[in-house]
């Protein structure tokens, strides 16, 4: 069976106050009301993730993420952060691709398989982002699929059946990121079948039923039920409901 999460991503949002005040408030209310196969995932600023780290440190269903890992291992990389300075902090995931990280840092689909590579060869787990911009989704829902597996393609496909076994990928459309303007149920769950079917393709169904898929974009407790009753959809990667402690935890209760 999948693995059920429920992932924030915070962006650059909160002082280290406010994220400590996020980050408790979060961890009492998922140790009272998360279900019990629901991983959920706090995706902090950098400067916030020891902090966090520490207050996440026992609880049993919730863990962090980074929002980004260099593709290097240390040296002299002035303002990036290595994979073992994240794991030296507690984090156990990163979340790569991110498609702002695309637009406004020009990650490439090779440098995020590098980064993929540096993540993986550090035992922390990649939440790896993908999806179309709008230009794209307006040329017909093929061409969107067809865009997000080439990612999917070009950043993931040399990695074994092994390590891509459990893996997360998030989708999300960039026209629904931080616009309110969700894709429906039915355009998540489609999407999600795709990249089920294409990994299947390169892997194998079993392999392929085991990645767990996310879905992103304006995700809410008032849609998240719904999208996550789609059969490929494996839970979300939250952004601004995730800053409100109340919304994150009602959307990680809405499977
Ligand atoms: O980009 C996202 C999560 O990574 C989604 O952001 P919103 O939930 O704010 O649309």
């Amino acid at each position: 069976m999948r693995n059920k999460i429920v992932a924030g991503n915070w962006k650059m949002n909160k002082t280290l106050e406010e994220g400590k005040i996020l980050a408790s408030e979060v961890v009492n209310m998922a140790a009272d009301e998360a279900p019990s196969d629901v991983t959920v995932i706090m995706g902090t600023p950098a400067i916030h993730m020891d902090a966090v780290g520490k207050l996440v440190k026992d609880a049993a269903n919730v863990a962090i993420a980074a929002q980004d890992c260099s593709a290097h291992e240390a040296g002299a990389y002035t303002g990036e952060i290595s994979v073992s300075q994240i794991k030296s902090v507690g984090a156990k995931y990163v979340i790569l691709g991110h498609s702002e990280r695309r637009e406004y840092h020009n990650e490439s689909n090779e440098l995020l398989a590098a980064k993929v590579d540096t993540a993986l060869a550090a035992d922390l787990k990649p939440i790896f982002c993908c999806g179309e911009a709008l230009e794209t989704r307006e040329q017909g829902d093929d061409v969107a699929y067809k865009f997000v597996c080439d990612q999917l393609t070009a950043s993931l496909f040399h990695l074994s059946a092994e390590v891509m076994t459990n893996f997360i990928i998030a989708y999300e459309p960039i026209w629904a990121i931080g616009t309110g303007k969700t894709a429906s149920a039915e355009q998540a769950q489609l999407m999600h079948a795709e990249i089920r079917k294409h990994i299947a393709a390169k892997y194998g169904q079993e392999v392929a039923d085991s990645v767990s898929i996310l879905y992103g974009g304006s995700c809410k407790p008032s849609n998240a039920n719904e999208i996550f009753a789609g059969a490929d959809v494996d839970g979300g990667l939250i952004g601004g409901a995730s800053l409100a402690s109340r919304d994150f935890i009602d959307i990680v209760k809405s499977f």
